[in-house]
């Protein structure tokens, strides 16, 4: 074990985080500055031609504006855009059709700041960031801008581990840096009689939690593909809470603390979800903040002064006499204080009535939380965490104890946040790991992590740490496996499907629960053949022999003029025929396309294989590999794009993309590639390539059957 010097381990993480946000702020400006807005609301990062719709007082006593399409311009639904609840914009006044760049300097300055907090389809609402700000009466826009919040909480909290005297620094904390062994666990403890909640628990599951309990400091649940992470930690809980132990429980994303709180729901625990309601699950609205509040008995003394000041409100956009508004101003000015100091009251109430609070990572660094203290704090998906973001609820919970569940042999944090980027910018600067950044127009998908994008994690500092590098990952190397237990009975898998990263990632330990280890597509519930492919649970198309050459997508004219925002990317078109072809002969053998998932690591293909099946298969699924991370599909093919002579994989050589890919399906999984390729690309790869060929139904395509069947 060797101990981290705390202040310097903080200054290390600002300058990465800096750094990063200088590239993230580099790459928007880029863009924005030197496109057209049309050009900019193509490309999903803008909103033309639209007009306040009604403005009104929301949670916070933040201002509310609800745009829609500009009367003098057209009614009904917005054209299609990529702005997504949580997105930062500028609302604005329009510029004139051939305004460009120069002209539109510091223009998004002079609107007003805001997150986007719901959107459907003929408006988006705009929670605005300043109070008392004039909204320009004319044409208005809304532009997305860099995320830099994200960065600002991470920055703080980073700036006050940097400041902390040693005497400050609690037995977690210095466990945390190798500065203090974490307290040994006794056998006793360790076998200490549990009375369970759920008594299906398998026997890892179990030791995970007893482990957890008899933990004083960390402990660490490693939960491979299926393994029940989540299941365990819902026990985990009830156990703590039977132990009177105050929890905050924490993920990277809403997504990942929704699922905590609704299965939680069901055990009737009090508990609180902090964050914007907007961005919440419908099942878990009413334990967020915002509904309790007005749902509690305390609620009452805050509604009649919300209507206050919604009328208010209203007055003023009638006003266009300067000195009657600045009066109404005023008057919101106490409105508003009122209304803070009594909703602070309820919340309170709310909150110290609470033994469970969930939030995301970030929102743990609310001013909500200031003056809560809790006893355990859990992440859920941890490995999907900066370290940063875990020491915003280690912080400010004050908490002794930490639980940090996650698998770190899956994908770590990413950029899914759409990302604008030119094509210029993309083509120069590959991701974390040097990935397809260029998400470009392909998938604008709703994604609302709040993990900043890692432009830069490939930067070294001198003492070794990155970015990339999660708490999870860097604990784990601090204090050995004596802090962690692995999860091994898996729930989804075929067992075949599961042997290759049992052995290769996961020391052979997996096991698959009986009730999945043998299913196969044929045996789904519903009416399905049984062909040479339902009957398979791993089949590879091993496209050798130089037949399917990968190609670069700028050969093939500028992605066909479909957007300047797409950039280089690989395609393999013969390999997309293959596609068609396995998914039409498994649909024509029964398989629902809703059951069928299709991912491959390059947007150029994903943005193919989606032109020619998504019509022809509406319900059917293609993505990304790192956008299917945490999912699960009964069938899943992959296409792995890279063929060619000088045998490079690119991104296919992170051994973690690919885990991610091969435990995704349930009972069949289809690989498409070439295994001269791939298997040159890295030990992981040749014995995978290897395994394929000794385990799976082998084909062997040819081309002539592809051009009737695709
Ligand atoms: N002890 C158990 N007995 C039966 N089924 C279980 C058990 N534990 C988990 N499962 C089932 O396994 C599936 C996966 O569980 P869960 O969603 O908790 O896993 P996870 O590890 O959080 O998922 P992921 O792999 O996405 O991280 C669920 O359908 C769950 O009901």
């Amino acid at each position: 074990m060797k101990s981290t010097d705390i202040a310097s381990f903080a200054t290390s993480q600002l300058s990465l985080l800096n750094d990063e946000l200088q590239a993230e702020l580099a790459e928007t400006q880029l863009l924005t500055s030197t496109h057209a807005p049309t050009v900019l609301q193509r490309a999903g990062l803008a909103l033309l031609n639209l007009a306040v719709a009604s403005q009104r007082t929301g949670f916070g006593g933040k201002t509310l504006l609800e745009l829609s399409l500009d009367p003098a311009v057209g009614s009904g639904q917005l054209p299609e855009h990529g702005l997504r609840v949580g997105d930062i914009c500028a609302v604005a006044e329009q510029p004139k059709g051939a305004e460009r760049k120069k002209e539109r300097d510091g223009m998004e300055k002079r609107g007003a700041e805001g997150v986007v907090t719901k959107v459907w389809r003929e408006a988006v609402t705009v929670a605005l960031n300043k109070e008392d700000v004039d909204i320009p009466s004319g044409k208005l826009w809304l532009v997305k801008l860099a995320n830099d919040v994200t960065h600002k909480r991470l920055n703080q909290t980073m700036t006050k581990l940097q400041k902390m005297q040693p005497s400050e620094h609690s037995t977690l904390t210095q466990v945390l840096f190798g500065q203090s062994s974490p307290t040994p666990i006794s056998k006793e403890d360790l076998n200490a009689d549990v009375k369970w909640h759920d008594p299906s628990l398998n026997d890892s599951q179990k030791d995970a939690i007893r482990f957890a309990l008899a933990s004083r400091e960390i402990a660490l649940i490693h939960g491979p593909p299926g393994t029940g992470k989540t299941h365990t930690l819902i026990e985990l809980i009830l156990q703590l809470l039977d132990r009177d132990q105050r929890l905050l429980v924490c993920g990277p994303s809403n997504i990942s603390v929704d699922n905590v709180v609704e299965r939680l729901s069901s055990h009737k625990v009090p508990m609180v979800r902090l964050g914007h309601p907007a961005r919440l699950l419908p099942g878990v609205l009413n334990h967020s903040l915002e509904v309790l509040t007005k749902t509690s008995d305390a609620a009452a003394i805050v509604t009649d002064i919300r209507g206050e000041m919604d009328a208010k409100q209203a007055s003023i956009r009638k006003t266009r006499n300067g000195r009657e508004r600045r009066a109404i101003y005023g008057e919101m000015k106490d409105l508003r204080k009122e209304y803070r100091h009594r909703e602070g009251r309820v919340v309170s109430d709310l909150l110290r009535g609470s033994k469970v609070v969930l939030s995301t990572l970030h929102g743990a660094g609310g001013y909500h939380l200031k003056a809560e203290k809790f006893d355990v704090v859990i992440v859920d998906e941890a490995s999907q965490a900066l370290e940063a973001q875990c020491w915003i609820p280690v912080l400010s919970s004050g908490a002794s104890r930490l639980v940090l569940a996650g698998d770190h042999l899956q994908l770590p944090p990413t950029i899914k946040s759409l990302n604008t980027k030119s094509s210029k910018v993309a083509k120069e600067s590959k991701g974390a790991r040097g990935e397809d950044v260029t998400k470009g127009v392909a998938d604008l998908d709703v994604n609302d992590k709040e993990t900043p994008n890692i432009a830069t994690a490939k930067k070294v500092k001198a003492d070794n740490t990155t970015l990339e590098t999660t708490l999870f990952d860097r604990l784990l190397a601090l204090h050995g496996d004596n802090i962690k237990r692995m999860l091994t009975t898996q729930y989804r898998m075929h067992e075949s499907i599961m042997a290759f990263p049992s052995s290769a990632l996961y020391e052979g330990k997996l096991i698959a629960a009986d009730s999945v280890k043998t299913r196969l597509l044929k045996d789904l519930p519903y009416d399905v053949q049984d062909t040479e492919d339902t009957r398979e649970p791993v089949v590879f198309w091993d496209t050798q022999g130089g037949d399917f050459p990968e190609k670069t997508e700028d050969d093939d004219s500028g992605a066909k003029g479909k957007s300047s925002l797409l950039a280089e990317s690989k395609v393999n078109e013969h390999e997309a025929a293959i596609v068609r072809l396995h998914v039409s002969n498994l649909i024509t053998a029964g398989v629902k396309a809703e059951d069928i998932a299709i991912v491959t690591p390059y947007n150029g293909q994903l943005a193919l294989l989606s032109q020619t099946l998504k019509e022809r298969f509406p319900g059917l699924e293609l993505g990304s590999i790192d956008g299917f991370q945490g999912r699960e599909k009964e069938a899943v093919v992959v296409s792995l794009v890279r063929s060619n002579p000088e045998h490079e994989v690119g991104f296919l050589g992170e051994k973690r993309r690919l885990n991610v890919a091969m435990t995704r399906p349930k009972r069949h999984l289809c690989i498409i590639g070439d295994s001269e390729t791939v298997g040159r690309g890295s030990k992981f790869l040749k014995a995978w390539m290897g395994f394929l060929e000794e385990n799976a139904d082998l084909r062997y395509p040819d081309l002539a059957d592809l051009q009737d069947g695709g």
